[in-house]
């Protein structure tokens, strides 16, 4: 190759060498959905180690989940500063620290400074592939790979359900957990020694960080509200799939089912894969109507309602063809979630991105950890402490979520009058749905009087 096909090879975005950055820092992502996901498939096996009850445990995730959304704009911040290489393979090591950790932990004092770890590197790493995107690829095709990142990201609870489960099943909780940290630094070694910022730079240093400028950026990011409404929709969205896949969905399963590990693992990883064909669907259909975003949220809240409806009113055990349903339904929540993303992308400018995607992101985390909590001690209220749950607690625990579906709706519809009066002052006039589809036939004029 001469010098100047190099040249243009090495600053080409979206060609070969994009896609192979993108993937090395893909495939720390998906590491560290990996380490976020671990507990839930080691839930019981932790029970055991440390003599704890589903509270007990449920705390662990949600610290986890605290010290990640806690950490969200302030990772954005050093983002903008660092650039995402140094966060990457940051974030790689701290979270491989914190299993390795986890592997030798007997005490509580340990397992909690392990998921501590875990939480704190996982909040440095989404964000950091979601900042490179755009530096590799051209702007139009940001939020398909935006999309692509999300989706493929979540291998990594595959990873946990099926190698890792096996793992604690067979050899059990020391090699299962050095095996994570080991992967983990694998991900370092190859982020830190193949990884780019930008097609030009290996390392992008940012401005330095400034109080007032980071001041004058979270108020407007969060003045905004599609900046709120992003983080309602990601809030609402996204929590029932990363409480099942997190904490609840392998004991609830396994505990309140019947299921066997290796169904319950099939389960888990099905949801994933809907998400995977989920997710595309949902980018075309976003791509198509991107002023009916929020239609395609509420629609996929609403699987979400029905699919747990279905379980909950099912009378015993549900059978797997309703389980189906709910993990179809749940895989849904991820890509929808994405939608947050793209709230916040389309409603700030450049320059405060970072900031706007931040608040997003804490949306569905916060969600996620009230709802671990309150899931576990409703089971330990049913049960005192034991781990011996039947199908009736997890119904009674489950149905919490209808509340904080409520609270996000809500949410959801108030932010979006707001957003909707702010594009009508800048002259983006949205049309109710019922009318645009009366427009198409849809519905009969009279019908619409009514409505
Ligand atoms: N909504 C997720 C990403 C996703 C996409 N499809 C399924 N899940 C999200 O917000 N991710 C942030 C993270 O750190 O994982």
């Amino acid at each position: 190759m001469e010098a100047r096909e190099r040249t243009e090879w090495m600053t080409m975005r979206g060609g070969a060498r994009a896609w192979a950055v993108w993937g090395i820092a893909l495939s720390a992502y998906v590491v560290a959905v990996l380490h976020r996901t671990s507990l839930g498939v080691a839930g019981l096996d932790a029970q055991q180690r440390f003599g704890i009850g589903a509270g007990a445990l449920a705390s662990f995730a949600v610290l986890q989940l605290l010290v990640y959304a806690g950490l969200q704009v302030p990772v954005g911040v050093l983002l903008d500063r660092f650039g995402s290489l140094r966060l990457i393979v940051a974030g790689a090591l701290i979270m491989a620290s914190g299993q390795l950790l986890m592997a030798f932990a007997d005490g509580l004092t340990g397992a909690v400074i392990a998921r501590v770890l875990v939480g704190a590197g996982d909040a440095m790493t989404f964000i950091s592939v979601l900042r490179l995107v755009p530096q590799w690829f051209p702007t139009k095709r940001v939020p398909v790979v935006n999309q692509l990142s999300g989706i493929v990201g979540q291998l990594g609870q595959v990873l946990s359900a099926v190698p890792l489960a096996a793992l604690l099943a067979g050899p059990g909780w020391t090699t299962a957990f050095v095996s994570a940290a080991a992967t983990g630094l694998f991900v370092a070694i190859l982020a830190l020694v193949a990884l780019h910022d930008t097609p030009e730079r290996r390392v992008n240093t940012g401005a330095a960080i400034s109080a007032r400028k980071l001041g004058q950026d979270l108020r407007s990011a969060w003045q905004h509200p599609g900046t709120r409404l992003g983080l309602w929709t990601h809030f609402t969205t996204q929590f029932t799939g990363t409480v099942f896949a997190l904490m609840w969905g392998y004991p609830f399963l396994i505990a309140g089912e019947g299921l066997s590990r290796g169904t319950a693992s099939t389960l888990l990883t099905l949801f994933v894969l809907v998400g995977m064909i989920g997710g595309p669907l949902i980018g075309v259909v976003v791509q198509k109507h991107p002023l009916r975003r929020s239609w395609v949220v509420l629609a996929v809240v609403a699987a979400n309602a029905l699919g747990w409806g279905l379980v909950i009113a099912w009378p015993g055990r549900a059978p797997m063809a309703v389980l189906l349903i709910l993990v179809v339904a749940l895989g849904l929540g991820g890509p929808g979630s994405m939608i947050g993303f793209e709230f916040a992308r389309t409603f700030n400018p450049p320059n405060r991105l970072g900031t706007a995607t931040g608040i997003v992101n804490v949306g569905g985390f916060v969600a996620s950890l009230v709802t671990i909590e309150l899931v576990g001690l409703i089971l330990d209220a049913r049960t005192g402490g034991r781990a011996d749950y039947d199908i009736t607690d997890f119904k009674v625990a489950m149905s919490v979520q209808y509340a904080l579906m409520a609270i996000g709706v809500l949410g959801i519809l108030r932010t979006r009058r707001l957003a909707r009066r702010r594009m009508a002052a800048e002259g983006v006039h949205v049309r109710p749905l019922r009318e645009a589809l009366a427009d198409r036939g849809w519905f009969s004029s009279e019908r619409i009087g009514k409505g």
